[in-house]
């Protein structure tokens, strides 16, 4: 939909509302960015209309060194749109605020335009990106902001930069932390759980103090279970359920082996379920896993492919595709989030479930309490989700998830000094790789 015609369906603009700028004096001048704040929340965005005002001067995009500590708009989404409450149409939706970190990196690069597509929350959900940046990605960051203006999107009301967590996160509903540092050459697993754990203890106490209570928060930044863990632990005041570590993208790899092997489409599997941590201990499941509705040891006869290869092929996917590509999987990655988003506000199919990353308190299958494991999920849609309780295991399945279980308690008593739980202390099993290292 362009533009005007958006604006057609906006009864009236209200350029009183124009209040995004502590000075009002300034506010159209063309120096008003200097004085923007966050975005209030009594901007109330209820209402979408053209982003375009006549009385507006083109703002001046936001510069590296305006950012620091702050979260700024960007550019053209600086300028207002807002309508009265009272004014809402039937047809748009509350806007909603989307927070996403290691926002100038590959996996966002095309998450973000999923997202102010419409492909995500729906064709009718107006939505405000909030974009958190590293220090070293500021300028990455406002060519990402550049991009999603010259998209025109008219979904996307709303874009604001900045290096601060607790700024960026302001009244997010849903927090998608995808920024990470990779793992360089010669650094441990356990460097790694430090290193990063460090910046998800600080976002998860970000989110605590800024975001909304009930924020949705999916951690991408590896190693993702244990950041989930760390972030969570710093962010009493959020529901543990509302924190999610990304399994999809094992989830979906796993389905295409299956159908592969079987020679069918991947829309015919079913039931796949990852257990435990996004690592190569990780278990996909063919014991509960479906093909045509048939479990898929009944139409995949070749157990030991099952047993051995499958596994094998599914833990290192991230690995091989490196090596073919020079690159870590960005697409398929976004492409999963937007699955696990999905999955969580859209009732699941009959039957079916799908996999996360979710707190292990109350589950119901024995496993380890107080750590991040995947496990089968449902979702009547509305944001939360059920543990599946109709899954069956044999010796081999649970003799996986054990190793898997212990290597997240490994992590978890290596990162203690971030969980408010004591001195950390690293004596992790072996030194596993991430799915997407080889
Ligand atoms: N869970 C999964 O299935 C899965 C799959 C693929 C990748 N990953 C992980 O996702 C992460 C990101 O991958 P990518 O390919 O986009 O990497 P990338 O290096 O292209 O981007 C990461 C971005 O995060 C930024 N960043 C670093 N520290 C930050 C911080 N404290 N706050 C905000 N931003 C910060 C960096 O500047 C960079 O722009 C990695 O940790 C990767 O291992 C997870």
């Amino acid at each position: 939909m362009a533009v005007a015609e958006l604006s057609t369906s906006c009864t009236k603009t209200h350029s009183s509302q124009l209040s995004l700028s502590s000075s009002s004096s300034s506010r159209f001048s063309h120096h008003f960015r200097r004085s923007f704040r966050p975005l209030p929340t009594t901007r109330n965005p209820t209402i979408s209309c053209s982003v375009a005002s006549d009385q507006v001067q083109t703002p001046i995009p936001v510069q590296a060194q305006d950012l620091k500590g702050k979260s700024e708009c960007y550019g053209v989404f600086c300028l207002t749109y807002d309508l009265q409450a009272e004014e809402e149409t039937k047809s748009w939706k509350k806007l909603i605020n989307i927070a996403v970190s290691g926002a100038a990196g590959m996996i966002s690069n095309h998450l973000l335009f999923k997202i102010a597509s419409g492909e995500v929350f729906g064709p009718n959900q107006p939505v405000a990106l909030k974009l958190l940046g590293s220090e070293r990605s500021i300028q990455a960051l406002e060519g990402v902001a550049m991009e999603l203006e010259d998209s025109l999107f008219p979904l996307l009301r709303e874009v604001s930069i900045g290096i601060n967590p607790y700024e960026v996160f302001q009244d997010a509903e849903w927090a998608l932390l995808i920024g990470a540092k990779p793992r360089g050459p010669g650094m441990e697993r356990a460097d790694l759980l430090d290193i990063n754990g460090q910046i998800f203890a600080e976002q998860g106490k970000a989110l605590n103090a800024s975001a909304s209570p009930n924020v949705k928060v999916i951690v991408v930044g590896n190693p993702c279970n244990t950041n989930a863990l760390i972030c969570m632990k710093n962010a009493p005041k959020i529901p543990a359920k509302n924190f999610h570590a990304l399994t999809r993208l094992d989830e979906n790899r796993a389905k295409c082996q299956l159908a592969l092997k079987a020679g069918v489409f991947y829309d015919q599997v079913s039931n796949m379920t990852i257990w435990g941590n996004h690592s190569t201990t990780q278990v996909p499941d063919f014991l509960n896993a479906r093909i045509k509705g048939l479990p898929v040891k009944e139409v995949i006869k070749d157990h030991k492919w099952l047993e051995e290869e499958f596994t094998e092929k599914v833990q290192k996917r991230g690995g091989v595709l490196i090596k073919k590509w020079g690159r870590s999987s960005a697409a398929s990655t976004a492409v999963s989030i937007v699955d696990a988003i999905r999955s969580l506000i859209t009732p699941t199919p009959e039957g079916d479930w799908f996999s996360s990353g979710v707190y292990t308190n109350g589950n119901p299958y024995g496993i380890a309490e107080d750590i991040v494991f995947s496990m089968p999920c449902r979702s009547k849609g509305d944001g939360d989700y059920e543990l599946v309780k109709d899954v069956i295991f044999d010796d081999y399945l649970l003799k996986r998830i054990k190793k898997s279980e212990a290597e997240l308690l490994a992590e978890k008593r290596c990162v203690a000094h971030l969980t408010g739980e004591g001195i950390g202390f690293c004596d992790l099993p072996e030194d596993t790789m991430l799915p997407g290292e080889m």
